[in-house]
């Protein structure tokens, strides 16, 4: 397999993204569907509130009523009954008359108004409760309105959004006990190399601890997919051949790391030719990443990211996350780009698109970028703290500590702010 000149970032996307099909549909149960991808469009089939209801704990009254109530002269309702919420007035509310009403309770026939129970002066008129107004309340105020939230036949949330919280709060106002979401694309994720030991193992000269199987597998999990960690290939051709065979028609997507370079053991290249595979590129004008390589093979891709961590880390982020996350049915599956001010010197020459780990951080009314650690593809420091990367476009130089950047954010979580300045300033709601 030659390897080709290298093609741009932007292009190694777009040709793995023409085989982003979603999943299959499946039936989750709504606790189950929590971090899924929805399926079908969420439309109101009937409004919220469904009827109009009291928003505090108080009196229902017409308003009518209390046109000539003052302090000096109150005006005397009759208590007439006592709801709380899910239970209904029977009756019509008549000319002086008043209903004790909690918050969430339906509004009783005849009742436009609601006054607060602090409002009001409860008394006992000949062992009868009443209450005493002071003031006129408006027709129509304290009540939450039939529909004010949500009027019947809206479009809620469309196809391929992230179930959050939210979401589930509003799958469970319209009574999805089944919730339509794309399964999760079942993602294997395999290892090579002689010199990598599990990770409960010892140091042993000349080795290392497999720490990519596991990152991978982070990756894989936070990209919306089913990871299922296959295991280590050792330098073998035949048997990293015949595993890498065997294993892609147990998933929809595998995952390798390392080998994919020019080594004497780097198997990767031939194992996809034996293959027949469909190599889409295996090289990229990018740092780190750049031997980063997808092939397709009857239909599914394979990942054939570089050994070296921080490159596997990139490689999976640009590449794998996005296919993973539009296979997982997200209408939107590419990760947020946005703009920072450098925390730091960067002053490397970028004959390529470079992509340093950085960390996101808010500080005095400014999102800060600051690269971390060594910029080599080797090092694993830089990926703990990393929550964006840092886009240093090919053919520039010499950025300085405090021009702006373009960075593509990670992680919401972990970005270290102040609060927003909430706690600076003490506002409330
Ligand atoms: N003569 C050349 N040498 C190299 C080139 C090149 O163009 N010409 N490219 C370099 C670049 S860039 C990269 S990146 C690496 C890519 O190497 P491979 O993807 O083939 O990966 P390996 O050789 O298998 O391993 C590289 C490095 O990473 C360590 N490693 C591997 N797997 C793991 C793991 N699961 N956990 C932790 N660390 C791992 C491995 O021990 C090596 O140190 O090639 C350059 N060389
Ligand atoms: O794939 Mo290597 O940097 O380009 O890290």
């Amino acid at each position: 397999m030659l390897r080709r000149n290298p093609i741009k970032i932007r292009e190694a996307i777009s040709r793995v993204m023409e085989f982003a099909e979603p999943t299959d549909i499946q039936y989750l149960s709504l606790l189950e569907a929590n971090g899924y991808y929805l399926a079908e469009d969420l439309i109101s089939d009937h409004p919220v509130p469904p009827f109009d209801r009291s928003p505090y704990d108080g009196f229902a009254v017409r308003s009518r009523d209390t046109l000539n109530a003052s302090s000096k002269s109150p005006k005397l309702l009759k208590v007439v009954g006592s709801i709380g919420a899910g239970q209904i007035f029977s009756g019509v509310v008549g000319a002086d008359e008043t209903v004790r009403i909690m918050t969430g309770a339906k509004i009783p026939e005849g009742c436009d108004a609601v006054i607060m129970i602090e409002a009001v002066k409860e008394v006992d008129v000949d062992g009868e409760a009443s209450i005493h107004v002071r003031r006129p309340i408006e027709s129509n105020k304290n009540i939450s309105f039939t529909g004010e939230d949500i009027e019947q036949g809206t479009t809620l949330v469309e196809s391929g959004a992230y179930i959050s919280p939210g979401i589930i709060a509003l799958l469970a106002t319209f009574g999805y006990n089944r919730v339509p979401v794309r399964k999760k694309p079942k993602v294997g994720v395999i290892v090579t190399g002689s010199e990598l030991l599990d990770v409960d193992k010892p140091l042993e000269p000349g080795k290392i601890r497999n720490s990519n199987g596991y990152m991978v597998y982070a990756q894989t999990m936070r990209a919306g997919g089913d990871a299922v960690y296959l295991g280590k290939l050792s330098d073998d051709f035949n048997e990293s051949f015949n595993f890498i065979a065997s294993s892609l028609s147990e998933v929809d997507v595998l995952i390798t790391t390392g080998g994919v370079s020019v080594g004497d053991f780097d198997f990767m290249p031939g194992i996809l030719d034996k293959l027949g595979a469909n190599v889409l590129f295996n090289k990229i004008g990018m740092r780190p990443g750049s031997v980063t390589t997808v092939a397709e093979k009857d239909g599914k891709l394979i990942f054939a990211l570089s050994g070296n961590p921080s490159a596997c880390y990139v490689g999976f982020e640009l590449l794998a996350r996005p296919f993973l996350t539009a296979l997982s049915g997200a209408k939107q599956p590419y990760l947020e780009k946005t703009t920072a001010y450098l925390g730091a010197d960067f002053l490397k020459r970028n004959p390529f698109d470079r992509f340093v780990r950085g960390n996101l951080s808010y500080n005095k009314g400014k999102f800060i970028v600051t690269p971390l650690g060594l910029d080599k593809s080797s090092v694993v420091s830089s990926l703990a703290e990393a929550n964006a990367l840092i886009v240093f476009p090919a053919g520039t130089k010499g950025y300085r500590k405090g021009m702006e950047v373009e960075i593509i954010l990670l992680e919401s979580k972990g970005i270290s702010t102040d609060l927003f300045g909430m706690e600076e300033k003490g506002e409330g709601d």
